[in-house]
């Protein structure tokens, strides 16, 4: 089966827990067949034996019995626990690398809420349907066949009785099987909305707070609350409906085992003490039946699971190349065409070469494409554009450039983000090495004194990054791209939130390393035209229509 094959393999990563737990497993098991067998025996014995021997005997037996049963179960529960944990994580990190390598493209109109969701939920299903039913298929399909064999041996005619009560399990599954699939993958759906929702007015409680849209807020949830509710009791009613059709079964063969059973006692063909073992064995075989019929559910809600995993682990990954470099001597690009939609050509024909030691100024109404060029020559859009763009002698497909960002270029980004965590963490995020004294220099050019912060470097920036300014934003994020030392250096609006005499600073620091790299500002005023080596003015490269 597909879902096992595909689980197994994070599954069996934890091979020694696993192994202790299947045997605790099927040693449970065996003693659970053995003690009604000895509780019907005990029975017939007390009716005919006048010592005490024997009772001493048995009430030890069956403590020792409910002992093992104990610590064993405790024992099964946490290893079930941490096994499904840890396999369901690995799946899950898989999934979201995956996921990560993209192309972005991908995610337009996608929700980060939805899809963290959505992947946790279903790699949760299918580990825990792998491990609930990893031994109880094998041992639930032994006690059918060891049990109906004991009940052969003590009762042919009686045991015949429940046979017909198979094909009648197989036909409820078949009918259940589709609507309940149908049904499942539509509420995991809209679980998954409902939840994405919440997540996005927690993320936007700023704007929520500011234009004081606490209404509408919870509207756009109630709505969403109200679809996945009507979702849940659809696929509830159905759910019941199996498992009613189940019980029903159920009480139609136990009023047969009562029925038939008492007679074969009154006429003498069975003894109370093969009764009651009887009677244990058929509801444990109704048990092990009913497991599979409520396997048949579980299986639809895991195969929903798996679809929508196997969906995204499917999704070929974007364009990244295995060529490492080590320094970047120029970019050039060579009529480069590129759009959004069918209709609109963003950059087309674009013909540029950027070359280490000069500073480029991108200007450009808004709108114009300065920061999709930028992308572009980043690597980010490989999947999607027409022309040629090379670093040095090497073709950017070519190139392993999740290595060469990671390694050589700083983007500070026209709306910085900071992780949250400490001050100095944020400096120095993605960087495997740097220098102390340099990005204290660096932060003194930059005017950002740590020592204003309550706990200086140590100072944790809460994840809304509420406890500091847009412009101490901007500085920490241009701080950590110079401490960098990149070969190619972007700053996408850097005059944004900064005051006048920091814009001098900056302008000041970019000059003075530009030597060491190529450096590209976009900027839709100018600011930064005066200490640029060449303008770029993209209102002049116009959009074609396609
Ligand atoms: N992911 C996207 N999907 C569709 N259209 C997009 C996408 N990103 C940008 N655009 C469109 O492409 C055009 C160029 O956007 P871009 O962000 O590159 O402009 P810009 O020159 O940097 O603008 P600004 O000065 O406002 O920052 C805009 O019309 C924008 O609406």
């Amino acid at each position: 089966m597909k879902i096992i094959k595909f689980t197994m393999t994070y599954v069996l990563k934890y091979k020694i827990y696993l192994l202790i737990f299947i045997l605790l497993n099927f040693v449970s098991r065996a003693l659970a067949i053995f003690f009604p067998y000895l509780t019907g025996n005990y029975i017939d014995i007390l009716i005919t034996a006048n010592d005490f021997q024997i009772v001493t005997k048995i009430t030890l037996i069956i403590i020792t019995i409910g002992i093992f049963n104990m610590v064993s179960s405790f024992a099964q529960r946490y290893l079930n626990v941490k096994i499904q944990t840890k396999a369901m994580i690995d799946l899950n990190f898989d999934v979201l690398n995956h996921l990560l390598k993209m192309p972005i493209r991908y995610f337009e109109n996608k929700n980060s809420g939805y899809l963290n969701h959505r992947i946790n939920n279903d790699s949760s299903v299918v580990v825990n349907f792998l491990l609930d039913n990893l031994l109880n298929i094998v041992s639930n399909a032994l006690t059918i066949i060891i049990l109906f064999y004991i009940s052969f041996t003590i009762n042919v005619k009686m045991t015949l009785i429940l046979i017909p009560v198979f094909p009648l399990y197989l036909f409820l599954y078949y009918i259940f099987r589709k609507p309940l699939y149908r049904r499942n993958y539509d509420l995991k759906e809209k679980q998954n909305i409902f939840f994405s929702k919440m997540n996005q007015h927690l993320q936007n409680v700023n704007i929520v707070k500011i234009n004081a849209t606490f209404t509408e807020a919870h509207e756009v949830i109630s709505n969403s609350f109200k679809s996945m509710f009507k979702s849940l009791l659809s696929h509830t009613k159905l759910s019941l409906l199996f498992t009613n059709s189940n019980s029903f079964t159920m009480l139609v063969a136990n009023g047969l085992i009562f029925f038939f059973g008492g007679r074969e006692v009154i006429r003498g063909n069975m003894s109370v003490g093969e009764f009651t073992i009887i009677k244990s064995y058929f509801s444990m075989i109704m048990g092990s039946i009913s497991y599979f019929l409520n396997f048949g559910e579980s299986y639809q809600k895991a195969l929903v699971s798996y679809d929508r995993l196997k969906q995204i682990l499917d999704e070929s990954k974007e364009i990244n190349g295995n060529k490492k470099i080590f320094n970047i001597s120029n970019i050039k690009l060579e009529n480069v065409a590129f759009s959004y939609n069918k209709s609109e050509k963003i950059i087309s024909n674009f013909n540029q070469k950027f070359k280490k030691g000069k500073v480029y100024c991108v200007i450009g109404s808004n709108g114009t494409g300065k920061s999709t060029l930028i992308k572009l020559l980043l690597g980010i859009y490989n999947d999607y554009y027409d022309g040629k763009i090379h670093y040095d002698t090497n073709e950017i497909k070519n190139l392993d450039m999740y290595y060469i960002r990671k390694n050589f270029v700083g983007v500070c980004m026209q709306e910085p983000k900071t992780i949250n965590s400490k001050l100095i963490e944020n400096f120095t995020y993605g960087l495997e090495q740097y220098n102390f004294d340099n990005l204290s220099l660096i932060l003194n050019k930059l005017k950002l004194d740590p020592a204003k912060f309550d706990n200086g470097l140590e100072t944790i920036i809460d994840e809304a990054s509420n406890n500091i300014s847009g412009g101490e934003k901007l500085k920490i994020n241009l701080a950590r791209n110079f401490l960098k030392s990149p070969e190619l250096l972007v700053l996408d609006e850097p005059s944004s939130a900064l005051d006048v005499e920091s814009v001098d600073k900056l302008k000041d620091l970019i000059v003075e390393t530009k030597l060491s790299r190529i450096t590209i500002i976009i900027s839709h005023d100018h600011d930064f035209i005066n200490i640029a080596d060449e303008v770029i003015d993209l209102n002049k490269h116009k959009r074609n229509d396609i």
